[in-house]
């Protein structure tokens, strides 16, 4: 039984229930209601967060059964990364243990050789632009995670960026293992330490910039439900294809927030879990190309306050953000630095059930 991502009482353990009850003494509606959110978020902690060294790769296998298992990896000009998160993968979970039964690498209009690359690897590798073909192509991260999806037929899928370093298989293990023993859960985050290297200096947890200063505090503020969620915009995330093939994918970096708003409203809290895949390094961009980027997650998060009916606004946001670089030459606008719009305008695909049905499922 699924419940609604707002449904306070939902599947609650004794720990959580006695917390409320003696809360429920004393406090007045809104304490209540905070209290009940950390406890039910405390709850799912408990239930819903594993490690990926739970389980072993020949244990999963001996779990999967007949189902089937997809990779698929968003890369946009990783050519220096992705042939070895491939390799890493068909190696062990390809030949080794019989646990992953399709690598798909989505070329992302690379103008890199990361096609090249990656089928040198082993995978399969499908231009975004030629899933689907007759829909007009949409740009960014969450149309090559869509188109994936499209290019796949796994009944569990993984998702796994392009652009890491020191990969190992343990992320698609972990992400693997609460879908492999538990039928009530629909998706699993990664969650890790994200180190910042920059210039040969690393900064032990100064990764995740935008999910510290923009995913985090506007999740906590308008969907408390996901605070657990260590990782909520982690790159590494797995589901059964049924529930992913129901649910929209925002075309850019909104999707990860997306999803998260998306399942907890329809498929409820439990349905989701997260798992601690360690330490993840990966290729940082600037703070600019990341203003662009939490602009969109803003404008995702503004989209679904307005969908789910929590936002009464006459005048939606606007998409376009301004932002000032070092250097051009004759601005014309009496500041010396070079002014840069970028129209962020949410654009993101339907649930692909809905664009083919699953009977039409090409490989
Ligand atoms: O239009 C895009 C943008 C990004 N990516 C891929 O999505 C992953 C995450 O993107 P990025 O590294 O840009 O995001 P970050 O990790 O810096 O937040 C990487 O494998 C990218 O190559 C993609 O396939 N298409
Ligand atoms: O988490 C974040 O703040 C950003 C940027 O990370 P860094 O500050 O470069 O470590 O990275 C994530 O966000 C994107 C948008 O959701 C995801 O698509 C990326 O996979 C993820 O790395």
């Amino acid at each position: 039984m699924h419940t609604t991502g707002n449904d306070m009482v939902g599947t609650t353990d004794s720990a959580e229930l006695a917390e409320l009850a003696e809360l429920a003494e004393t406090a007045g509606v809104a304490e209540l209601t905070e209290v009940a959110v950390a406890a039910r978020v405390r709850s799912w902690l408990r239930r819903r967060s594993w490690r990926a060294d739970d389980w072993t790769a020949a244990e999963l296998v001996a779990a999967k059964g007949a189902r089937t298992v997809s990779v698929v990896i968003p890369a946009r000009d990783e050519e220096a990364t992705v042939g070895e998160i491939v390799r890493t993968i068909r190696a062990s979970l390809v030949q080794r243990h019989a646990l992953v039964d399709e690598v798909v690498v989505v070329d992302s209009r690379s103008r890199d050789a990361t096609a090249a690359v990656a089928a040198g690897a082993g995978a399969t590798v499908v231009a975004q632009d030629s899933v689907l073909a007759p829909l007009p192509g949409l740009t960014g991260k969450g149309e090559a995670l869509w188109k994936g999806l499209a290019a796949t037929t796994g009944d569990l899928v993984v998702f796994v960026d392009g652009d890491l370093f020191d990969f190992t298989a343990d992320y698609v293990t972990g992400l693997l293992g609460p879908l492999l023993t538990d039928a009530d859960v629909d998706y699993v985050k990664g969650f890790y330490h994200r180190p910042l290297v920059a210039e040969g200096r690393a900064d032990a947890d100064g990764g995740g910039r935008v999910t510290e200063l923009v995913a985090r505090p506007l999740l906590n503020m308008y969907w408390p439900q996901l605070a657990g969620f260590v990782q909520p915009l982690a790159g590494e995330y797995a589901g059964r294809r049924e529930v992913l093939e129901a649910i929209p994918f925002v075309a850019h970096y909104g999707v990860e927030v997306a999803h998260l708003i998306d399942l907890l409203e329809c498929r409820g809290l439990d349905a989701l879990a997260q798992v601690d895949l360690g330490i993840r390094t990966h290729r940082h961009q600037s703070t600019q190309a990341l203003g662009r980027m939490a602009g969109q997650i803003m404008l995702t998060i503004m989209d679904r306050l307005d969908g789910y009916g929590r936002l009464l606004s006459a005048e939606p946001p606007s998409p376009l953000l301004a932002q000032f670089r070092r250097g051009g030459s004759g601005h014309g606008h009496g500041v010396d630095r070079e002014l840069l719009v970028t129209d962020l305008t949410v654009r993101q695909r339907p649930p692909l059930s809905t664009v083919r049905p699953a009977a039409a499922r090409t490989g």
